[in-house]
């Protein structure tokens, strides 16, 4: 059978307040849709500048918060109180600023191994998603960084992990990124996704943006950047860029 054609948006904003505007859009649409087909809403986060582009527009949006579960597309085996830690900050940034729990958190168990962490993650996405059995969970959305170095969550360029197949969720403890140990979603999990979003801001992205594009209008690109592995078998990919990065 062959693979359907990826659906590909690609939006370019004159700043990156209006990504995070463009941002907050998105994820409400995805959140209506998902809320009235399913009763619930499935948003992965991560770490780095989505954390502010969520957090300062996403509490003006309009939306059933009571239906919405939120997951760590990646997260840095570091405790809550850790400045490092992404899950605080989403906490810190959206819990007092809208009617969303901390319970609707899926927290990582970051005072296990990362091995240990890992395998309770997948456990709990399992639970979240209803069907233990399942194969692969199908999330709502997404939402994906770009490193300089092209790795997005915590799937870094030539890294064995980007070849996992089964696990749902993977540990890393050799994270060029620093902190060093974390857990990671697999991209077979990403590309169940309904829709993934890349946003990428600032110039200093800007010779990755181009790299990327290459390997995505050409498949065939021997890069093989993570982040141009993002390629939702079924659903949406959304590019979402800064003027800035998105300099030719
Ligand atoms: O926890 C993390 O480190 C992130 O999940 C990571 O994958 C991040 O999204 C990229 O490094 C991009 O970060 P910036 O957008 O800050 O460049």
């Amino acid at each position: 059978m062959s693979q359907p054609t990826l659906k590909i948006v690609e939006k370019v904003l004159g700043s990156k307040d209006e990504l995070a505007k463009e941002l907050a859009q998105l994820i409400e649409r995805a959140a209506a849709e998902a809320i009235k087909d399913r009763g619930l809403f499935t948003i992965g986060l991560s770490g780095g500048s989505l954390i502010k582009f969520v957090c300062n527009e996403v509490p003006s949006i309009t939306t059933d918060w009571s239906s919405w579960r939120l997951l760590l597309c990646d997260e840095r085996m570091v405790p809550l109180t850790s400045p490092d830690s992404t899950l605080a900050a989403y906490i810190d940034g959206l819990v007092s600023a809208t009617p969303l729990t901390q319970q609707q958190f899926l927290a990582v168990d970051t005072d296990k191994t990362a091995a240990e962490a890992a395998t309770l993650y997948e456990q709990k996405i399992r639970e979240l998603c209803g069907d233990s059995s399942a194969s692969l969970p199908v999330l709502d959305l997404l939402l994906l960084g770009v490193g300089p170095d092209g790795h997005t969550a915590s799937l870094f360029p030539g890294h064995p992990l980007l070849g996992e197949k089964t696990a749902w969720v993977a540990a890393i403890t050799d994270s060029p990124k620093p902190p060093p140990s974390r857990v990671t979603l697999t991209l077979p999990v990403i590309n169940s996704a309904r829709c993934c979003v890349l946003a990428l801001s600032g110039a200093e992205k800007a010779d990755m943006i181009k790299r990327l594009r290459r390997e995505r209008d050409s498949p065939v690109c021997a890069d093989h950047l993570p982040a141009s592995m993002v390629r939702p078998y079924n659903g949406e990919l959304v590019w979402l860029l800064d003027a800035a990065a998105a300099a030719v």
